[in-house]
């Protein structure tokens, strides 16, 4: 079976640095008052131990992690309402390379499962797989991973839970991402690793891992 890292693997790092993040780095404010935020808000407060800060103090943490491009779970669940608006009204649409629906289309007919492991939100997760420039692709996914129901994309333990989740063998898994750290990770729990190099996201160095630079040879 597959697992597949988004941003910089199946889709492109400037799409997210320069489309999705700026669309919710404009609307932190706004939405960190509403209700359904509320669990956010208080997240953010537990980690940065200031359990009374105010709602200008939170936009303002939520808002440095952004620019910092920090993968934690309290921005990127935030992220994930923020998008689903931007999904829902037409105004985002995600970017997925043009060598992947191939791929997936063949992995389909082989019978290979398909799952994702990303830092972005589970919901963040199937939104950009339903909203893709090649029409929907969710239905392309056995299930989803993020670092909430894992764990940061660098430490093996996470991989370990997903192959407890998964039920399989780590050797039956092979991840696909574009970030050595999470590649020497997942090899350090048993699992093959493919390095993802895309030219047009700077042609990243992969380590000691298999390097591809489309899904075509896959
Ligand atoms: C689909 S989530 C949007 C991208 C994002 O916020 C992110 O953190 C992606 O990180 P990845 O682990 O996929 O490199
Ligand atoms: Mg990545």
């Amino acid at each position: 079976m597959i697992v597949t890292d988004i941003e910089g693997t199946t889709s492109s790092i400037s799409h997210v640095h320069e489309v999705l993040f700026p669309y919710s780095r404009a609307r932190v404010a706004d939405w960190i008052g509403r209700a359904e935020c509320a669990g956010i808000v208080e997240q953010v407060r537990a980690e940065v131990g200031r359990p009374d800060a105010g709602l200008d103090e939170v936009a303002a943490v939520l808002v440095g992690w952004l620019d910092a491009d920090v993968k934690i779970a309290p921005l990127k669940s935030l992220q994930g309402l923020i998008w689903q608006h931007g999904y829902d009204s037409g105004e985002l649409t995600a970017h997925v390379y043009e060598d992947v629906p191939p791929a997936l289309e063949r992995w389909r007919a082989a019978g290979v499962p398909v799952y994702v492991y990303s830092s972005g939100s589970e919901l963040a997760q199937r939104l950009w797989f339903r909203h893709t420039q090649h029409g929907d692709l969710l239905d392309y996914f056995a299930g989803h991973f993020d670092t909430v129901s894992a764990g940061p994309k660098k430490a093996a333990e996470s991989y370990r839970v997903i192959t407890k989740a998964l039920g399989a063998e780590p050797s039956a898994i092979t991840f696909l991402s574009d970030v050595a750290a999470e590649l020497d990770a997942a090899a350090a729990a048993g699992w093959h690793t493919v390095g993802v190099s895309r030219p047009a996201d700077g042609s990243p160095e992969v380590g000691r891992h298999r390097r591809i630079t489309t899904f075509d040879v896959l």
